[in-house]
């Protein structure tokens, strides 16, 4: 029987997690997938309950596991402590420990919320595009780092933006392998756009030239492009559909995939899916533990639900459920249902929804 650990976190995580997990539930059930839940803490709650972000005994869990669904880490109440322990050291370590490397963010519209983004419906309308982000590399893992006393007494700030060789090239594999399977499935040119500032940064001019390489020697098939990443932000909510692919390393792909959750309408319908070189993978939405909504039954719970529909595409390989999944998300918005971040005033025939209630439709969409 395959396991699935749960990590509700904090804030809004265990709200989010409790709708993601009765779908999760349905689908087991309807689908027959034989599939066993667990959960542990991670975050702000493992830090009041074992005085760490990410104790042991959830790491041995998800090491054993198969999947693991993450909601969210982090809020004021812990932003105060020793950066070592913070709730987000929890999360980068799990991906660190799991060999988490590859981060898919799927940026997709549903037509039903063309007027939820603040862009016009013309700019973002049949939006499909994949952020392949890298994510246990980069400057956010690079030694040294730290905040230092200089001899003057002034204090500084230092991180280190490190990218070997190999990290380059594992990633660009992924991203010209789904370039190419989604250019097969959707009859286009598969097309990459790595994202760098390789006009100042020595480490993403290595960036660039090895994926130019990579593509040169194994690739030949896929269109590889390359922009510099303020340009990039810009051409996002400039012309987001030129882009098919995009891949970045960890920061880049931090910022650049909150960005383009917005053109689908809010952060809150942005999935993610975390990959190590097996297929073994984390699922998390691209969001935070939003503590200005949090246990106002106020969060959208699609981004999880979502996450979800990926954990059963990419690591139990059963796309019947994944998209029956997707397929309910869908008929709730034709519905009119919507939390408050897709809400669009402007609009008629729509209900403003809380988190359970919204929840509640996937799950009567499935039954
Ligand atoms: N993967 C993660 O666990 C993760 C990701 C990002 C931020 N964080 C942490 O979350 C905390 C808050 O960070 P932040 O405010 O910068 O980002 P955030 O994503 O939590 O919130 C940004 C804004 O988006 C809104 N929002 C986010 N998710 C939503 C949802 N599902 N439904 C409706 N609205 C939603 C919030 O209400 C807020 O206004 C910090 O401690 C941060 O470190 C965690
Ligand atoms: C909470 C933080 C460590 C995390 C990141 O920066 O990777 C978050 O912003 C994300 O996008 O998953
Ligand atoms: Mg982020």
């Amino acid at each position: 029987m395959a396991t699935v650990l749960t990590l509700a976190g904090d804030g809004i995580g265990p709200e989010i997690m409790t709708q993601a997990v009765a779908v999760l539930e349905a689908v087991n059930d309807k689908f027959d997938l034989g599939l066993s839940l667990e959960t542990a803490d991670i975050g702000g709650i493992a830090i009041d309950n074992a005085g760490v972000p990410l104790p042991d005994e959830t790491l041995a869990k998800a090491r054993a596991a198969d999947a693991v669904l993450l909601g969210a880490v982090g809020g004021p109440k812990w932003d105060g402590i020793e950066r070592s322990i913070r709730p987000e050291r929890g999360l980068l370590k799990i991906r660190s420990e799991l060999g988490l490397f590859a981060n898919l963010r799927v940026a997709k519209l549903y037509p039903q919320l063309a007027n939820a983004s603040s862009l016009k419906p013309e700019i973002i309308s049949g939006l499909d595009l994949l952020i392949v982000r890298e994510l246990t590399g980069g400057i956010y893992f690079g030694e040294p780092r730290g905040i230092r006393t200089l001899d003057n007494g002034e204090q500084q700030g230092y991180n280190t933006m490190v990218y070997k060789t190999s990290e380059i090239e594992r990633i660009g594999k992924v991203a010209f392998d789904l370039a190419q399977v989604r250019a097969k499935a959707n009859g286009t040119p598969a097309k990459v756009c790595s994202v760098d500032k390789a006009n100042v940064l020595e480490v993403t001019e290595l960036w660039k030239q090895t994926m130019i390489k990579l593509q040169q020697a194994d690739y030949s098939d896929v269109d590889l492009s390359h922009m510099y990443a303020d340009n990039a932000c810009m051409q996002l909510v400039k012309n987001p559909k030129q882009f098919d692919v995009m891949v970045t390393g960890n920061m880049f792909g931090d910022i650049l995939s909150d960005e383009a959750a917005m053109l689908t309408g809010s952060i809150g319908m942005l999935p993610s899916a975390s990959l190590d070189e097996h297929g073994k993978g984390m699922y998390e939405p691209c969001h935070g533990s939003a503590p200005d909504i949090a246990g106002q039954d106020k969060a959208n719970p699609l981004a999880t639900i979502l996450s979800v529909a990926m954990m059963l595409r990419y690591t139990f390989k059963h796309e019947a459920s994944a998209a029956a999944i997707e397929q309910a998300v869908s008929d709730v918005l034709d519905d009119g249902l919507r939390t408050g971040d897709i809400m669009d005033a402007d609009e008629t025939g729509l209900t403003l929804v809380g988190c359970k209630q919204m929840g509640e439709a996937v799950l009567a969409k499935l039954s």
